[in-house]
């Protein structure tokens, strides 16, 4: 994982419910993404690490306040872009540490069922649907923090929903990528992504072993040579006014 942080150009050199309360128009997509046993376990586990990554990288940087650090809602008064929030499994840990989280994803059917996961949990979070690309062309808003998470579209041509990455390890333009979370920032503000590394270990382990040999992905969900090294990424955000700390 790694946490960036947008600096100004002058300083630079550079919740599950039961299947009774569930629509039938979502389906098996609920499952797919709120059984915290399902096909998303991944990501519910990943979690634990992604929600104090940017809470205390937010608190890092000095953009929560004192009186805000200790509280049960260290982020109440922040506004957070989540960019491919799919079901909301991010979105939702961050509005419940006080974010205004606006999510946005470019598959119709993932914003509906996270609008109605956070209804029912009494949640206001914005939902759009939009790519981020599309989001920084027509929107002026800027935001404290953009999470992009394990950014994951489709297998194109297949019935399984989840698990074709579609962020930086499979985003074909990834400077347009990167450009278009920049825009959405306010000076100062920071980009937390989260992606698979370009490492063995990631070949061996996240690749091969999962989608070969315990078919927890689809065959082909990932390939080595679209992973990107943190080096890589760096000189990308350094290229967009950014630095990684
Ligand atoms: C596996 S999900 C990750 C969801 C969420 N970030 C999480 O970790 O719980 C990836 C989502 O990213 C969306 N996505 C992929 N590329 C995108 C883009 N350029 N702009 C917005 N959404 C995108 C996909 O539609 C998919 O729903």
């Amino acid at each position: 994982m790694q946490f960036f942080r947008r600096i100004p150009l002058n300083f630079q050199q550079k919740r599950t419910f039961s299947s009774r309360t569930t629509p039938a128009q979502f389906g098996e997509l609920i499952d797919d993404w709120w059984n915290p046993h399902g096909p998303a376990k991944g990501l519910h586990a990943m979690n634990n690490l992604r929600v104090p990554l940017v809470r205390n990288g937010l608190i890092k940087q000095g953009a929560v306040s004192k009186e805000n650090i200790n509280s049960f809602t260290p982020l109440r008064g922040l506004f957070i872009l989540d960019v491919g929030c799919g079901g909301g499994i991010l979105s939702e840990a961050l509005a419940l540490l006080g974010a205004k989280v606006t999510g946005i994803d470019m598959d119709p059917k993932v914003i509906e069922l996270a609008k109605f996961h956070a209804q029912q949990n009494n949640l206001s979070i914005d939902y759009r649907l939009s790519s981020i690309e599309e989001h920084a062309m027509k929107n002026v808003e800027k935001f404290d923090a953009v999470v992009a998470s394990e950014v994951i579209g489709e297998i194109p041509g297949t019935e399984k929903k989840l698990y074709y990455s579609d962020f930086l390890e499979h985003v074909k333009d990834k400077v347009q990528f990167i450009d278009a979370c920049e825009k959405s920032l306010k000076p100062s503000g920071s980009i937390f992504l989260t992606t698979l590394s370009k490492t063995i270990f990631t070949e061996m382990i996240a690749i091969h072993l999962f989608e070969n040999v315990f078919n927890f992905l689809p065959k082909g969900t990932h390939q080595i040579e679209d992973c990107i090294e943190p080096e890589q990424l760096q000189k990308l955000l350094e290229n967009s006014n950014s630095v990684l700390y």
